[in-house]
């Protein structure tokens, strides 16, 4: 990996002279339409783990079997993590987005060290004809524990580091719902992916688009899947920009809902599921006015873990759409291809 690296997109975005530089402009054909139709992203309401009513259960998982082979996205309600709560969170990142350069600078990626791309960055140039995306970040590894790096966490704002445990608690808690629901869904026991190491670690990717002159010529984050499980999002409440491909509808627009998580399905789980679930094709928009946050947070299995078809959803007759891959070796091949602005999977993985 080369240490190339381009200035921090805020800092562009604030000299405010005219077009953004020409590694963020897309081929015509690429670039974006901001206001393509809402999307009726299908809501899943959770609020059943908390009433034990198990009909609605029952009722809850044919939806999210139906949202995750036809969308790949679903919205999380009744989670039990109050909205006001999440707006806290919100905001903290605001905070931290906020703060001076050279503040955020102290808590930068170090390029140089391989797989440590922990810490404050904006894209790394891998080509020349790599196109950036709108895009500062923070990436923090958070579970589990052991590979946490304390000394990229923000120490300002003060509250950044006991915030982050404590909203990261009440996150793991709707996961293992979630998983669970998945598993049933599938006809396996709902226990399937929280024992079998699927739920290996959390990556949070804390996300910050600055405004941009002229968004129609640029992407907040180019065409991609998650190289993940799945990846919970917490959107900005006020200011829209993740659109969606869904093979109905074509692109749409994510709408906003502040009391909902997103849940985004990732590759593995369109790998382990033989391509029953999708891992959704998306992308993020800027807009000429207002910045927007959001946060990303990454499930993906433990590195060692061999993920592939799973026995027992393969019918008789039926071929397996997807070879057998160590987690690790998928996510550094998806890593080198992120930069591309396409999916991968499907060339990757094909038996
Ligand atoms: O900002 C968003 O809405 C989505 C972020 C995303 O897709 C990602 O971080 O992978
Ligand atoms: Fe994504």
């Amino acid at each position: 990996m080369t240490t190339k690296e381009v200035e921090r997109v805020q800092v562009i975005s604030e000299r405010k002279n005219g077009s953004p530089p020409e590694c963020f402009i897309h081929n015509e054909s690429d670039r974006p339409n901001l206001d393509p139709p809402l999307g009726t992203i299908p809501i899943i309401d959770f609020s059943y783990v908390e009433s034990k009513d198990l009909d609605q259960r029952c009722l809850e998982d044919s939806k999210l079997r139906s949202a995750s082979s036809n969308w790949g996205i679903f919205q999380v309600v009744g989670h039990g993590i109050p909205t006001s709560y999440m707006e806290e969170i919100r905001n903290i990142q605001r905070l931290f987005f906020k703060q001076s350069i050279e503040e955020k600078q102290k808590y930068a990626i170090d390029w140089t060290i391989p797989e440590y791309t922990e810490g404050y960055g904006s894209d790394v140039v891998l080509s020349d004809d790599q196109i950036l995306n709108w895009n500062d970040k923070l990436h923090l590894n958070v579970y589990p524990e052991k590979v946490r790096n304390m000394d990229r966490w923000p120490r300002k704002p003060e509250t950044f580091k006991e915030k982050i445990l404590e909203f990261d608690e009440k996150v793991m808690i709707i996961m293992d719902e979630i998983f669970k629901s998945l598993a049933r869904s599938l006809g396996l026991d709902e226990f399937y992916f929280i024992n079998n190491g699927t739920k290996g670690r959390t990556m949070w990717r804390f996300n910050y688009y600055p405004s941009c002159s002229k968004p129609d010529l640029v992407l907040g984050l180019k065409i991609h899947t998650d190289a993940t499980f799945l990846t919970i999002l917490l959107l900005d409440d006020k200011v829209p920009g993740l659109q969606v491909f869904n093979d109905e509808f074509g692109w749409v627009k994510v709408p906003i809902r502040p009391d909902a998580l997103v849940v985004v399905l990732g590759d593995e789980i369109q790998i382990m599921s033989n391509g029953v679930y999708k891992s959704v094709i998306h992308k993020v928009v800027t807009n000429s006015e207002q910045e927007r946050i959001s946060l990303a947070i990454f499930v993906l299995s433990e590195p060692e873990k061999e993920i592939g078809p799973i026995d027992e959803l393969i019918e008789e007759g039926e071929p397996r759409l997807y070879r057998k891959i160590m987690a690790k070796r998928f996510l550094e091949h998806a890593f080198s291809n992120y930069s591309k602005g396409k999916p991968h999977i499907d060339d990757f993985m094909k038996v």
